[in-house]
Order: C-alpha cells, then sequence, then structure tokens
C-alpha cells in the first residue's frame, strides 16, 4: 500500500476568496477541484515542499502561512497524510502554471462534492469561518 505525505496551500486573498486548480483528467482524483500542491519528497519538511509546489504549479513564492490542518486519509489503494496551509503571503501572482484550470472562489461558496473526499473537514471549517 503505498504511503504518501502530501504538502498543499490554501491560498487565500485579502477578499476572502481563494484560489483552486482542477486536477488533470489522467490524475488520481480525476478532474476534482484541489488545493495546489503535492508529494512531499524525502529529506524536505512539510513547509519546503508546500513552497516548491506552490512554485511550480502556481508561480508563486509563498512568504506567509501557518498549518490549518493535518489530516490522514485511507483510500482504496494508498494512505495519504494531507498538511494543509493556509497561505495569506506570497509574491507574484497564482496561475495554472501546469496548464490545468485554475480559479478565485469565494471560500463560502467552496463545495465539498467538488474536491477529494480527504478534504471534507478543511471545506467544512472553510465555509464556517
Ligand atoms: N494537491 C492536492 N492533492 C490532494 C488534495 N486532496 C487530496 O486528497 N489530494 C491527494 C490526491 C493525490 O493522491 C495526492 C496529491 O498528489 P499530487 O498528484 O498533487 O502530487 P504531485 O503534485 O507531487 O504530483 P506528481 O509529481 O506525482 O505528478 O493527494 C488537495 O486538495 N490537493
Ligand atoms: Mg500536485
Amino acid at each position: 500500500m503505498k504511503q504518501l505525505q502530501i504538502a498543499v496551500g490554501i491560498i487565500r486573498n485579502p477578499q476572502g476568496e481563494i484560489f483552486i486548480t482542477q486536477r488533470a483528467s489522467d490524475a488520481h482524483m480525476a478532474n476534482k477541484l484541489e488545493f495546489p500542491g503535492g508529494k512531499i519528497e524525502a529529506g524536505e519538511t512539510p513547509e519546503q515542499a508546500l513552497v516548491r509546489e506552490l512554485e511550480e504549479e502556481t508561480g508563486i513564492t509563498a512568504t506567509e502561512f501557518t498549518l490549518f490542518e493535518k489530516l490522514a486519509y485511507q483510500f482504496p489503494d494508498r494512505h495519504i497524510t494531507l498538511w494543509f496551509f493556509m497561505v495569506e503571503g506570497w509574491e507574484g501572482e497564482p496561475w495554472g502554471k501546469e496548464g490545468q484550470p485554475g480559479r478565485w472562489i469565494a471560500q463560502k461558496a467552496l463545495v465539498a462534492a467538488d474536491f477529494p473526499p480527504a478534504n471534507e473537514p478543511v471545506i467544512s471549517r472553510l465555509q464556517q469561518s
């Protein structure tokens, strides 16, 4: 069974909108919306992986972030631990750098069913705050 550690960024602007991207049609959790991010590599801290992944996937350099939630989720074929960081300071402007569609959505308008099932507790928290 695959064991993966994942760092993702909840990129939130001063208007309370969050930058989300859509996963590729051939990826695990195909076509679902996601918070940009990816696998923590050997020797990396979750924070280092977050900064690297956001540079690779959205072109921004994250400068201010805090851990928002850490949770484990068992998919049929893999066990993942997700580190969700709230990102409220960055340099540059996020875009779908790897060709994936990206857009800003009001925090309260996020819909849990549009994301992978592991994200449900985080979407709930974002809707309430
Ligand atoms: N990026 C991201 N992945 C998520 C979220 N929720 C969730 O369950 N996942 C899962 C899907 C994948 O199994 C895993 C993330 O892997 P990934 O495909 O983004 O990894 P990566 O960027 O390193 O991609 P790659 O180099 O392997 O192509 O975590 C989320 O909000 N964002
Ligand atoms: Mg990724």
